[in-house]
């Protein structure tokens, strides 16, 4: 500050002196003085205002003395230049605004819609980013497997105990190609199809979120092409994704507000893989199938009926109910959008938001409703239907059992009474604050509430399907329940046979014939074993007959999931004839666990 102020001072002086020595023309050491007296005009005219031009002249003169030329037609030719450069920039920079306001349109997209990613993904992929010179860099964690390249793969490495060969995975990240999106601030400019797009991507905050915008326009009156452009993107988006099921789950923002995120890209499961009754399959398909159907909603919309179909798929943990879930989405094309109840963080209005952010057809699956926690609220004592009333009919409280005695009936309704003060202190005490956690009115709220979208279909699994609240699981709100069991022989059979038939269908269901060239297998230590180890491929007939010999040893009376006997196969995924042989061991080691409620077999 002290060197600005001092140099502050000393211009103006500067400029006196030097105004002072021009004006006098005694200046002893100018030997070349500026000439023709242009400087010396320009000076008289501006010294006083402007300090610098004193110091410029004076430098003028020296410089040009030392030199021995004359500076002043360079010096010019500068400001000129610097003149002309100011003025069409002006120029560029008014026509530009007059162009873009008059002759250009345009279209806004913010990073709170879908089209924003897709927009963004599409970019990445195009050449015009691998030439941009302004570029944000992101690493995709949400790939699918089969985009995988083989760069990425890992390369079997020699252990360093030399006990084998083993995968080496430690580089696998730092191969993973990055995806390069335009950066915030930056213009792009490109070609698509033969017309010319200017693509601005900006970011603001609003409140305390910070929005990001991307801003395309193209010449013209019409936003039609713009409008194709972000149509293709979206198109290209999607067809790239064909064949797979997006996953998303609700990301809470720096706002503290829930919004869905892209989680995860998976290839879709196909339904035969589920192991199921085949009647319960067909049920619920032919059933998605109507309701999804085109002329469905107008249907539905004739008779006043609200457009949504809710499923509840029950039974026993690891019995694919998840599974079907997942099936079901990849059959039909739509992406799972899964939100866990138990975040303590969600509130009931982010549900609703939730809940009226989701695309028209898609499938959101509750996951184990059972677990939830969902509660209802002490003061909706008088819910009925599960939603809010004005009677002041306690009796009908879902969360207190009354017990048939008196005195068991006097005991419930202390504790009632109890527990209804204990939550209006609660309340008190924290005027203002919203209860935290979703209650069963939420809850039902956000799935039939005016912002929840219709068209949506509706799948919540749960492991006991008696504890849930019958509001919950009213027709309307679950309209079929899928009933889901431990594997039965004919399950655990079909299980086995999906397990191995793909490697007897690619040694080409000849008897006994090896592969051509088998595929390396990998024992649990994870050392690829030479190829005369690998176990021979079976036949189609020898398959059928040792699945049949596997279940004939597994008990019928259901008590093992499918997630098991898929679990044991899977230690065995190269070798179906040792999985037969050791399968009687493993149920009796099972069996034993299952009595003794412990949680750990003896890792067979
Ligand atoms: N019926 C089945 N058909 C095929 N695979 C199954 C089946 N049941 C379970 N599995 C396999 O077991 C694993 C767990 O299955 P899944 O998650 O679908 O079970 P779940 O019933 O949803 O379990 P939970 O109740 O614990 O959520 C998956 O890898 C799946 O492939």
């Amino acid at each position: 500050m002290e060197l600005v102020d001092h140099a502050q001072g000393l211009l103006p002086t500067l400029a006196a002196n030097v105004t002072d020595t021009i004006s006098n023309g005694t200046d002893p050491d100018s030997s070349f003085s500026s000439p023709h007296g242009v400087m010396e005009g320009l000076l008289l005219f501006f010294g006083a205002q402007f300090p610098l031009m004193a110091i410029f002249v004076l430098f003028h003169d020296k410089f040009g003395s030392y030199l021995g030329i004359d500076l002043t037609i360079p010096f010019i030719l500068c400001g000129f230049i610097w003149v002309t450069i100011k003025i069409m920039s002006y120029l560029y920079e008014a026509v530009e605004d007059l162009v873009k306001t008059h002759l250009m349109a345009k279209v806004s997209i913010d990073n709170s819609d879908a089209l924003f990613l897709q927009l963004t993904e599409w970019l990445a992929w195009q050449p015009i980013m691998a030439n941009s010179r302004s570029v944000t860099v992101e690493t995709p964690y949400d790939r699918d497997w089969d985009e995988e390249s083989a760069l990425e793969a890992p390369h079997p490495e020699i252990a360093p105990d030399g006990a084998g060969i083993t995968l080496n995975f430690s580089m696998q990240e730092a191969r993973i190609p990055s995806r390069y999106t335009p950066a915030i601030g930056s213009t792009q400019n490109f070609w698509h199809n033969g017309t010319f797009f200017r693509l601005i991507r900006s970011q603001n905050t609003v409140g305390l979120r910070n929005k990001e915008i991307i801003v395309i326009s193209c010449f013209g009156w019409s936003p039609e092409p713009v409008k194709k452009l972000l149509q293709h993107a979206k198109e290209e988006f999607y067809a790239k994704n064909d064949a797979k099921t997006t996953i998303s789950r609700p990301k809470m923002y720096e706002s503290k507000k829930f919004r869905w995120e892209r989680v995860a890209v998976r290839l879709v499961r196909p339904l035969k893989t589920v192991v199921l009754d085949d009647s319960y399959k067909v049920r619920v398909l032919s059933d998605m199938h109507e309701y999804l159907h085109a002329a469905t909603p107008r249907w539905y919309a004739n008779r006043g009926i609200p457009l949504r179909r809710g499923y509840l798929f029950y039974g026993p943990p690891g019995t694919g109910k998840t599974s079907l879930s997942f099936a079901l989405a990849g059959a039909f094309g739509l992406a799972i959008y899964i939100i866990s109840l138990q975040d303590p963080k969600l509130t009931e209005e982010d549900l609703s938001f939730l809940f009226s952010k989701l695309p028209r057809r898609c499938i959101i699956l509750l996951e184990d409703i059972d677990t939830a926690g969902l509660t209802r609220r002490p003061d909706s004592s008088s819910l009925e239907d599960g939603k809010p009333k004005d009677s002041e009919d306690s009796d009908k409280d879902g969360d207190v059992d009354i017990p048939p005695s008196k005195e068991g009936a006097a005991v419930a309704d202390l504790a009632k009474a109890l527990k209804k003060e204990f939550s209006k202190s609660a309340d008190v005490s924290t005027p203002g604050k919203k209860k935290e956690g979703i209650t069963l009115s939420g809850l039902l709220n956000a799935i039939d509430g005016v912002s929840s979208h219709e068209g949506r279909v509706l799948i919540m699994t749960t492991n006991k399907p008696d504890a849930l609240d019958e509001a919950l699981i009213r027709p309307g709100r679950v309209d079929l329940k899928i009933p889901f069991t431990n594997a039965t022989r004919d399950q655990a059979k079909e299980l086995f046979v999906r397990m191995y038939e793909l490697d007897t269908k690619a040694a080409g269901l000849l008897p006994s014939s090896p592969p051509s060239s088998p595929p390396p297998s990998i024992t649990a230590g994870s050392e690829i074993l030479p190829a005369n180890n690998t176990p021979q491929p079976l036949t189609i007939d020898e398959l059928s007959h040792i699945a049949a010999e596997f279940s004939s040893k597994i008990p019928d009376n259901q008590i093992i999931s499918s997630a098991e006997i898929q679990g044991f196969l899977l230690m065995r995924k190269k070798n179906p004839r040792e999985a037969v042989e050791q399968v009687g061991e493993w149920v009796e080691s099972l069996i034993k666990q299952k009595e003794s409620r412990s949680k750990v077999s003896d890792g067979k």
